[in-house]
């Protein structure tokens, strides 16, 4: 966009690489594997499993950052994965040399974290972690040995603690990507203006007589970056600052949201190994001969279950153990020294991802990716106990969110993936929300995905979202979507006043014409971000007691239940209109002005029904697939003919309630509009 304002400001670095153009990235990668990635393998047993730690000196130090250097390409931009480039018996030969000690069971003892870590005395100046300011390994030698270290020492210790504090607790940054070549080829328009860390979205709408008016939401976020923000300048701005947080006892998760095709992948590909890279800096010199070593594990969660992307997506299992810390039990990890083996790994795990085409993308993520990167240090005395884990610092590449448009012409697995997925990003929030309150209990019970993060939400931690979004006019709904998720989140911060999604109409085209009525249309939004919030256990609008009773009933025939046992629990949700107090506008919400509150309260009621309708969407599309299953088990005996008209009824009457909603809705939004007055949700 032309005029643009750089939203990070001084602090963001300009200079593009050579690879952030995805075309020389995918050569690059090419270049890389042949020429680098294997041989270094073949080469350097070393790097991973027996790292002597620091004693590798500067020599190995220095070759990593040198690596560092050389794989410069592959800190740019993500690269196509190449998986099989190496032969599969040399590399599980390799492999097995390769993993840390006691590969069942590992995160048993990662949980519990050393009572206290020493503060390096030699702890560097702070332009160490900048690696703009260009340091070699030289200058740190030379560092050492300044006459008024201890001074400096101390002072770079204080200022340590400052940044560290300093750092928020969650931060929400926006990335928006440039239009694609099918967003172009479809002419269409990049609504989304950046300015500083403001963001405003121009969404099209049609007044009652057709006529198109533009709407303008204005979000406020910690920082935006424009399209043509690098993905070095995305590091900089949200994994950077929480690096040498973890070698403070602090978890830390990072992880980008967003619809499917927004860039997701792309921007959290390249974060972990520049954090590897910055870690093993800070390993080297500030930590050196501190025994602290570096581990990596790379796991997806899919449909609810866990893989581990290292072992061939080897089936893992999640447990509690008495301290009610959770272990991925069989989960590899690999004590890695130098940023190739890293990025071999990221490498190999990203090619065996699940992944599948959806409407909006052709290689959408059909997963959650975690890969975790854990400081780790060995106790002390005690060479042959496990080391401890220290800190931890999580990339979550979240599945791509999707709507229903998205998924008419996808497959029932696709269906339920969705389902799935807007269920785990739902309870993901919830778990923010709750570590942002410091509240006692944090629902991590929620889904897989949570559970799983259990321990990085606990004790002090650090998060940082990134909300990627598209510019397009075509994905203006998702796009608004996602900036609420981002908002509400970045709400959540104690004292934190920016909720700033104006809704105000600027422009008022009459002269519609201009506007081509197909891309001003509404489209069906069935994407939320609260799917589940309002299904809860008191239902006072779907009585599912028939269904049931005629379940039990085919229960006990026997005949059914191989395929419908469970299924119909888990898939048929109770529906409520009943909105939970956190949906209520929050206090602090109630101080501010007049229009806030109004569009406090009419988001809150758009957010209401775009939920039931979603709700009631899932409804039907549960009910459908019930319908298919018994229609394929129907076998004389079972009276399936009067359990499949009671589910016509149902869908029939869930049709007819989201029509309702759907008027009440448009009367509720023309009256807050015509009389600019607050009307309570009550009753609603
Ligand atoms: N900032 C960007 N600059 C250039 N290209 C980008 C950018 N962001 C995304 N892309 C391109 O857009 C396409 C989709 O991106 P990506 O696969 O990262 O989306 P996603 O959000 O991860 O999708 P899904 O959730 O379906 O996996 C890719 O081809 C990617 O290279």
């Amino acid at each position: 966009m032309s005029g643009r304002q750089r939203s990070v400001a001084a602090a963001v670095h300009h200079q593009r690489q050579l690879s952030d153009n995805p075309l020389d990235m995918s050569s690059s990668n090419g270049r890389w594997l042949q020429s680098t990635g294997l041989q270094h393998f073949q080469s350097s047993a070393n790097d991973y499993g027996y790292y002597a730690g620091g004693q590798g000196g500067g020599g190995q130090a220095a070759r990593g950052y040198q690596n560092a250097q050389r794989g410069n390409e592959f800190f740019g931009e993500p690269t196509t994965p190449q998986y099989g480039a190496r032969p599969t018996n040399q590399r599980k030969n390799n492999d097995e040399s390769e993993f840390s000690p006691g590969l069942l069971d590992l995160h048993s003892f990662d949980t519990e974290l050393l009572p206290e870590i020493p503060v390096s005395n030699q702890l560097d100046g702070p332009s160490l972690f900048n690696p703009s300011q260009g340091q070699s390994f030289d200058d740190f030698e030379a560092y050492n040995k300044q006459p008024n270290r201890s001074r400096v020492l101390a002072e770079n210790l204080a200022a340590e603690k400052e940044r560290m504090n300093a750092v928020a607790k969650i931060k929400v940054v926006v990335r928006k990507r440039p239009l694609n070549k099918k967003e172009s080829t479809k002419n269409e328009e990049d609504i989304v203006d950046t300015h500083a860390n403001c963001l405003t979205v121009h969404e099209t709408k049609l007044k009652v007589d057709l006529t198109a008016y533009v709407e303008k939401h204005e979000f406020v976020f910690d920082a935006v970056l424009d399209e043509e923000v690098s993905n070095d300048e995305v590091y900089r701005e949200t994994v950077e600052p929480v690096v040498p947080l973890i070698f403070q006892r602090i978890k830390a998760t990072c992880f980008a949201y967003g619809q499917t095709g927004s860039g997701k992948t792309y921007t959290m590909k390249p974060l972990p190994l520049k954090a590897s890279r910055d870690i093993l800096r800070l390993m080297h010199h500030t930590y050196r001969n501190q025994g602290f070593q570096l581990f990596v594990s790379f796991f997806e969660i899919y449909g609810g279950k866990l893989y581990d992307l290292l072992s061939e997506r080897k089936k893992l299992c999640m447990r509690e153990d008495g301290k009610q810390q959770v272990c991925i039990v069989g989960l590899q990890e690999y004590r890695v020294s130098d940023t190739d083996a890293i990025m071999e790994l990221i490498e190999r795990g990203s090619a065996t991802r699940s992944t599948g085409t959806t409407g909006a993308n052709e290689e959408s993520s059909r997963s959650h990716a975690i890969l975790q990167l854990a400081i780790k240090k060995s106790v002390e005395g005690n060479q042959s106990k496990p080391p401890r884990l220290v800190g931890k610092l999580s990339f979550i590449d979240l599945a791509g969110s999707e709507r229903g448009a998205d998924t008419t012409d996808n497959d029932k697995q696709t269906r339920l993936e969705g389902a799935e997925i807007n269920k785990s990003l739902l309870a993901l929030k919830e778990c923010i929300r709750a570590l942002d309150n410091d509240q006692g209990h944090i629902p991590f019970r929620g889904s897989k995905l949570t559970e799983v993060l259990r321990d990085s939400f606990m004790g002090n931690s650090r998060t940082v979202m990134i909300s990627c979004i598209s510019p397009s006019s075509g994905s203006c709904e998702h796009t608004l979507n996602t900036l609420r998720y981002a908002d509400r989140v970045k709400s959540l911060s104690k004292g934190n006043a920016s909720k700033k999604d104006v809704s105000s109409s600027t422009m008022n085209l009459r002269e519609s014409t201009k506007i081509p009525l197909s891309s001003a249309l509404p489209t069906p939004s069935n994407f939320d971000d609260d799917v589940n919030e309002m299904w809860t256990e008191e239902n006072d609008e779907f009585d599912a007691s028939d269904y049931e009773q005629d379940k039990q009933m085919w229960k006990k025939n026997g005949k059914l239940e191989p395929s419908y046992n469970g299924m119909a629990q888990e898939r048929i949700p109770k529906p409520t209109i009943q909105m939970k107090s956190r949906d209520m506008p929050r206090p602090d919400m109630k101080k501010s002005n007049s229009d806030d509150n109004l569009n406090a309260l009419l988001q809150e009621e758009e957010d209401l029904v775009n939920a039931h309708r979603k709700q009631v969407e899932d409804t039907m599309n549960i009910v459908k697939e019930e319908m298919n299953l018994l229609v394929e088990a129907d076998q004389p005996g079972n009276q399936l003919d009067g359990y499949i008209s009671r589910l016509n009824t149902i869908l029939s009457q869930k049709a007819a309630g989201i029509l309702q909603l759907q008027n009440r809705l448009a009367h509720f939004q023309k009256r807050l509009r015509e009389h600019n007055v607050l009307v309570s949700t009550t009753g609603y």
